[in-house]
């Protein structure tokens, strides 16, 4: 008698997985290290910024007072008295009818209000006129206009992009805390595979996964250990996967985990006093993805059919392992978009269409079964087609997740 399995809804399996998660914990790394990284600290604004007045443009610091009432036909002269650049400060400060040149991004000098732009006046002998009045302030950068000092810039938890890092430079931070990666190992199971730099047999394949699945996480900016690949025989499997549980925070095999009479995973996890969390999904493709936990790890059983794979790490590990390192946005950021081609097989279960997405219209990328390679490599989002009987035609609005962004979305919206 085949075992029969209780499908759960993505939504619910999705939290479930990440409920489980165990913090991997932080670790100090240089600024130049962090980009990619998910902040353990918040960023604390240490001073002001900018940090003193400034000018925006090169021109002419004056008093606005002075420009009252000039026009074209009563240009007002002021004096030069010093020529500033930025990074230098005057020592000078503007009397009535002064100005000082200066570069953007100079300090104000004392007694300026306004800026004007060099291509606002016209030069005289010692100095300059104008023929337009100027507002105090006018293009005056002020002192903590972006931010201000001791507020939190940025919250713990958040991806840092390149312009988080722009700000830990402005703050002085030389050093920032950061989440620690978590242990990743990938062993895939099957008789059936060869290595990369094998010759094709009868009955064998090339392993895809798992090169794929280390693509997947250096996408997030992870590394793994790497457990090769066992071929379905209970004790090897058995003895390779304690193993690789017990030296990782998280195993990722691939294969083994649906109902055949070589699908050993179901056996090992029982084998491992494991927790199943669930063993069917109410998707497609991944029907029989399973996840379990053993001592606060992580064990990820992902089908071996390449798409089933794919669409199992995108959808459990990464918000898994995202969460482990306390990132705020787990998920794949959501959107709408017309569907560019009638799909119309229908399917009880949930189904992610690997497709191509171009910002208004998404189209499946071709070859959809489970078994797929291609449409993982020219798709770039996941179309959401809920289960049910009716197929869909062009036109219809769809879900669509996006694959291959950095931050993610916070919260899972289907
Ligand atoms: N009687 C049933 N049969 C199957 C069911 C079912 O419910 N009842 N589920 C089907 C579904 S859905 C899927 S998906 C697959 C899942 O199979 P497994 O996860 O057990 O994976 P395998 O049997 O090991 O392999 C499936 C397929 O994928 C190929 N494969 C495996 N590993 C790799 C790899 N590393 N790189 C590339 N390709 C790989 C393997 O050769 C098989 O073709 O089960 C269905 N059957
Ligand atoms: O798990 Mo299977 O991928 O639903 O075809
Ligand atoms: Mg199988």
């Amino acid at each position: 008698m085949v075992e029969k399995r209780t499908p759960l809804a993505v939504a619910e399996a999705v939290k479930k997985v990440v409920e489980q998660a165990v913090p991997s914990g932080a670790e100090t790394v240089n600024l130049e290290e962090s980009y990619g990284r998910i902040l353990a600290e918040p960023i604390v604004a240490s001073s002001d910024v900018p940090p003193f007045d400034r000018s925006p443009y090169d021109g002419f610091a004056i008093r606005s007072i002075d420009s009252e009432g000039a026009s074209g036909d009563n240009r007002i002269a002021f004096k030069v008295i010093d020529h500033i650049g930025a990074g230098e400060v005057s020592v000078k400060k503007l009397e009535a009818f002064e100005a000082i040149r200066i570069m953007t991004g100079a300090q104000l000098p004392k007694g300026a209000d306004a800026v004007v732009m060099f291509e606002q006046t016209k030069e005289v002998e010692d100095g300059i006129t104008i023929r337009k009045p100027f507002l105090p302030l006018e293009n005056v950068s002020l002192q903590g206009e972006d931010l201000q000092k001791d507020e939190i810039v940025i919250d713990s938890g958040s991806f840092i992009n390149p312009g988080t890092v722009a700000l830990l430079a402005t703050f002085g931070y030389s050093q920032v805390l950061v989440a620690k990666k978590p242990v990743v190992g990938i062993l895939s199971t099957g008789t059936e595979l060869l290595s990369v730099e094998d010759d094709l047999v009868p009955g064998k394949i090339r392993n895809s996964n798992g090169p794929m699945i280390v693509a997947q996480l250096k996408r997030m900016g992870l590394t793994c250990e790497m457990y090769g690949m066992s071929v379905d025989n209970l004790d090897e499997s058995y003895r390779v996967v304690k193993k690789a549980a017990e030296e990782t925070d998280c195993l990722i095999t691939t294969g083994g985990v649906s109902v055949g009479d070589f699908d050993f995973l179901p056996a090992i996890y029982e084998k491992l006093g494991a927790q199943v969390l669930f063993n069917k999904v109410a998707m497609r493709p991944g029907s029989v993805t399973t996840v379990a936990v053993a001592n606060g790890r992580y064990l990820f059983g992902l089908s071996g059919n390449p798409s089933a794979c794919f669409t199992g790490f995108e959808l459990f590990v990464r918000p898994a392992l995202l969460n482990m390192m306390g990132a705020q946005k787990l998920y794949m950021p959501h959107t709408t978009a017309t569907l560019g081609e009638d799909f119309t097989k229908a399917n009880p279960f949930t189904r992610f269409v690997r497709a191509i997405y171009d910002g208004q219209m998404v189209s499946p990328a071709g070859f959809n079964k489970s078994n797929a390679v291609s449409s993982i490599a020219r798709g770039n989002a996941l179309i959401v087609l809920p289960g049910g009987s009716r197929g869909y035609e062009a036109g219809d609005t769809v879900d669509v997740l996006l694959l291959g962004s950095e931050e993610g979305a916070a919260r899972w919206q289907l």
